[in-house]
């Protein structure tokens, strides 16, 4: 069976941050995932994870200003020198975290600026974070959003991510192949995650629509998992959805996953 993480910026919003982390473990996760850690001191976050018993297995670099609807800003060539300020903050919390990986978003297409330098922008920084991050052993990964829910993201399918990567040229860089993205835009689940399993370091799931825990959509998640072990897919996989009720009364999927 999969190994699941609560994400905890989707996940127990009713209570601070630092309390989500005792939350998760309280619903019997081992590890957790968030978007932005930055905000509280590293040794903060540590303890609180330490102290609940749950690893960190993921968390976002810096991604511009959330607030004002950026989405990341690994694309834009006038932010380079940002993003590469952020990947060194975000190299001090994976080793305060002893975190394996960290999540880089692409970023949305300004006007004006060509896709080829867009392209070459997000490579070289994609590059420069593979770097800065392999000496510790971490992986850095890419994610596409659904353009949907994000119209411009620059990154909202798996070939184009997957020819990013490859542009890159560093083993240890990776898909994060986010379940609820890929059925908005592409469907072809199973099939896609057998392609490109060496690709990929990470999953996050919702169900669609309404990006809420799985079994409230049209998304095969049972036939999912089994496959997911079938292929031996072998790494986590984020709880990244908007719980339909209370976060403690939407795990019904996994509870039912763990008797079978
Ligand atoms: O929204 C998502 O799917 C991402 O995983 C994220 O980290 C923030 O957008
Ligand atoms: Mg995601």
């Amino acid at each position: 069976m999969p190994r699941f993480a609560a994400n905890l910026s989707f996940l127990f919003l009713d209570r601070p941050f630092l309390e989500r982390f005792a939350a998760a473990a309280a619903c019997g996760f081992k590890a957790v995932e968030f978007h932005f850690p930055y905000e509280f001191p590293p040794d903060e976050v540590a303890a609180a994870a330490r102290e609940a018993g749950v690893a960190v297995v993921l968390f976002n670099f810096p991604a511009g200003n959330w607030a004002v609807g950026e989405r990341g800003i690994a694309c834009l060539p006038e932010r380079i020198a940002e993003f590469r300020e952020g990947v060194a903050r975000a190299a001090t919390w994976a080793e305060s975290l002893n975190c394996p990986r960290v999540n880089c978003l692409a970023g949305l297409r300004p006007e004006g600026i060509t896709e080829a330098v867009l392209r070459d922008t997000l490579v070289d920084n994609l590059r420069f974070a593979a770097d800065a991050l392999a000496g510790a052993g971490r992986q850095v990964l890419l994610e596409p959003l659904n353009s949907r829910d994000t119209p411009r993201f620059f990154v909202d399918r798996t070939v184009p991510a997957l020819a990013l990567l490859d542009a890159a040229g560093r083993s240890n860089l990776f898909l994060q192949y986010d379940i609820y993205h890929a059925q908005v835009m592409e469907g072809d689940l199973a099939l896609t995650l057998m392609r490109n399993l060496p690709w990929v370091g990470h999953i996050q799931l919702a169900d669609n629509p309404g990006r809420h825990e799985p079994g409230t959509g049209e998304i095969n998640f049972p036939f999912l998992f089994r496959h997911l072990d079938a292929i031996g897919y072998q790494g986590w996989i984020g709880c990244e959805y908007a719980p339909s009720g209370r976060s403690e009364d939407s795990f019904g999927w996994l509870d039912a996953l763990m008797r079978t």
